[in-house]
């Protein structure tokens, strides 16, 4: 039987496994199995060319029992409501796993923002926030940045909204420019809290990081924090790093900046001089120590899982990773940091900015930085420990822990 690649059904699988081995209550699965609101919105924009083209938007709610939801928006023209629901999920065991008072949410725009102009995606960005408005809020369902969408259209998001609501509502959305109530540290979050984790993994795969070598796929805010930060951190050597039309590989070691400038002349990173190209696919499968996804869903499935040469494997990516895939992977002894642990800086920074929103005082970027190390450094301690109690993955241990956070708040509610 061929593998199952939907998202949610992934999703829904990884949980039923945590499940069992937690002896969940069934009547908290029951709840926990599916999102609890879902809105589906048409946009119509008009484009540069005088025509209305019409985009369809989500943003699903997945679980809100501990707090206000929370979660990025993409805008991706493969987008579909299966992986917004299943992103929607990992949300919510994201907040969880890091334990900040949030619940989990996700939305996306299918559209290809490669094709449009600044001010169609101002237009589509406002338009998006005039269909959900009622469905957001400080207090409500809080959005942020994700694949293809940058503080500037968090901006212009957030203005939308201000304007719906006449009253300044700054935590409304996070991941927004500083000059608007962004917060210091949430540019890098995501691959920096990835640091943190990574340094408790390679403690406990007893790693030097410092003679480690490194393959990143994706080269967005992920990917390309990540790329500077391994070396930053610990003077790892990064070998390889890809986008959508390929990759390079040097085993001398990459050059951020030349592979920046490259990128944005070229518009990808293959064909920089002295590197090789190849392919996604070859980057994955590198004899590296250490490997990034860093980009989109199912990249590392039953077809390849047995081919991965690293030793840790880092997902800054959401959903990189198949359950069958993640059998193989524990099996061979590969430690796979999971994805709504190893990326969770990024909400936890934006949390971090939400709470500077609604006290109204900014913080420097070391004490951003200290507390982002504190929370993340705890969470991947926990995990680890949780998954070896259990003799499970540090998937499923990560699911240990936030589904019985959840459900505790669901309980003290009285939901079940
Ligand atoms: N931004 C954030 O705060 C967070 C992001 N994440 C996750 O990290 C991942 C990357 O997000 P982010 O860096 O923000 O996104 P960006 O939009 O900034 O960058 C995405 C990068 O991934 C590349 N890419 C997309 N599809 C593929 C593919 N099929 N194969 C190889 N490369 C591909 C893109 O290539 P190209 O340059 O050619 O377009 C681009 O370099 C996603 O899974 C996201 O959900 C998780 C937590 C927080
Ligand atoms: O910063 C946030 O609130 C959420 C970021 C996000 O979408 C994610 O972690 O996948």
């Amino acid at each position: 039987m061929a593998e199952d690649l939907d998202s949610f059904d992934i999703a829904v699988q990884q949980l039923e496994k945590a499940a069992k081995v937690m002896n969940l209550d069934k009547e908290a699965l029951e709840i926990l199995r599916a999102p609890q609101q879902i809105l589906e919105v048409s946009l119509p924009v008009r484009m540069d060319n005088g025509k209305v083209k019409t985009f369809r938007g989500f943003r699903v709610h997945y679980n809100n029992a501990r707090g206000p939801v929370k979660g990025g928006i993409r805008f991706h023209p493969e987008e579909t409501l299966s992986t917004v629901k299943a992103l929607s999920a990992w949300m919510t065991w994201k907040t969880a796993v890091v334990d900040i008072p949030m619940g989990g949410a996700k939305g996306g725009i299918i559209c290809n923002p490669k094709e449009m102009s600044p001010s169609e995606l101002e237009r589509l960005s406002r338009a998006y926030v005039r269909a959900i408005a009622d469905f957001i809020g400080p207090e409500i369902d809080v959005p942020a940045p994700d694949v293809y969408t940058t503080p500037q259209i968090m901006a212009w998001m957030m203005d939308e909204y201000e304007t719906i609501v006449r009253r300044s509502a700054p935590g409304v959305i996070t991941g927004k420019p500083l000059t608007l109530g962004g917060s210091q540290g949430r540019g890098d979050a995501t691959a920096k809290g990835g640091m943190y984790v990574l340094k408790v993994g390679a403690k406990k795969k007893g790693i030097d990081l410092s003679k480690a070598t490194v393959a990143v796929q994706g080269f967005g805010n992920a990917g390309q924090f990540a790329m500077t930060l391994v070396k930053e951190h610990f003077g790892s050597k990064v070998v390889a790093i890809s986008d959508t039309k390929g990759g390079i590989y040097s085993e001398k070691g990459l050059d951020f900046d030349a592979v920046l400038k490259h990128k944005q002349k070229t518009g990808t990173v293959q064909g920089l001089e002295g590197t090789k190209n190849i392919t996604n696919e070859e980057l994955l499968e590198l004899g590296v120590d250490v490997l990034i996804p860093a980009a989109i869903e199912n990249q590392i499935t039953s077809k390849n899982a047995d081919k991965i040469k690293a030793k840790i494997i880092l997902e800054l990516a959401n959903g990189p990773t198949t359950p069958e895939a993640d059998e193989i992977l524990f099996k061979r002894g590969v430690l796979d940091l999971p994805d709504f642990l190893a990326n969770a800086g990024g909400v936890t920074t934006s949390y971090f900015e939400w709470v500077q929103n609604i006290g109204g005082y900014y913080w420097t970027r070391e004490e951003v930085y200290e507390k982002l190390d504190k929370k993340m450094t705890t969470a991947a301690e926990d995990v680890l420990a949780t998954a070896d109690k259990y003799k499970v993955n540090p998937r499923t241990g990560a699911y240990i822990i936030s589904v019985k956070r959840v459900a505790d708040a669901m309980k003290a509610r009285g939901w079940y």
